[in-house]
């Protein structure tokens, strides 16, 4: 079992660069819904990435219901400063499990039907209010890292 993160059509392709690079040092599973605001030969993508792809597991999706439809099972979390709840209250510890973190696009966020929807598994990092949101790969490694923290660093040295 894993954890995964998946990028709702993300727009920044050094953002997604630099989350490719921390799931190839982690093992985390990286899981993309179209459309992305890029090619997958952009070189900022390549760049943040480094030569790192090779060590990446990574899924396209034509969309939301997709992702859906092909991750049944496991626990899906919602990434957003809408969230009611702040993340380190939520248990990631069971390395049996599969934790899937949904985060939302640059400009737009997560659809605010599918958070309305999902209340109870929406997710906050605190933050004051001199920003409008932290930077999107930085939420992708606070996750990733609190999960690992919760489950002893599995395989990581
Ligand atoms: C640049 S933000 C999107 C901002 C967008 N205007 C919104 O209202 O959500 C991109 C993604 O980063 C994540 N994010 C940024 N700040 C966050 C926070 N304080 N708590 C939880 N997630 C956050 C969310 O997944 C968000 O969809």
């Amino acid at each position: 079992m894993a954890i995964h993160v998946v990028l709702y059509q993300p727009e920044i392709p050094s953002n997604t660069g630099n989350i490719a690079r921390t799931c190839a040092g982690t093992e985390t599973r990286l899981h993309l819904i179209r459309p992305l605001g890029f090619s997958t030969d952009d070189k900022m993508l390549k760049r943040a990435g480094l030569d790192y792809w090779e060590h990446v597991n990574i899924t396209y999706y034509d969309s939301l219901d997709e992702f859906f439809e092909k991750n049944e099972g496991g626990e899906f979390y919602y990434i957003t400063k809408f969230g009611k709840k702040t993340f380190t209250t939520f248990d990631f510890s069971n390395r049996d499990k599969d934790h899937y973190f949904i985060f939302g696009r640059e400009t737009t966020g997560l659809p605010k039907e599918l958070i309305m929807e999902q209340q109870d598994h929406a997710l906050r990092i605190p933050m004051n209010d001199n920003i409008r949101s932290l930077n999107l790969s930085n939420t992708a490694a606070i996750l990733i890292y609190e999960a690992l923290r919760q489950q002893d660093y599995p395989n990581l040295i």
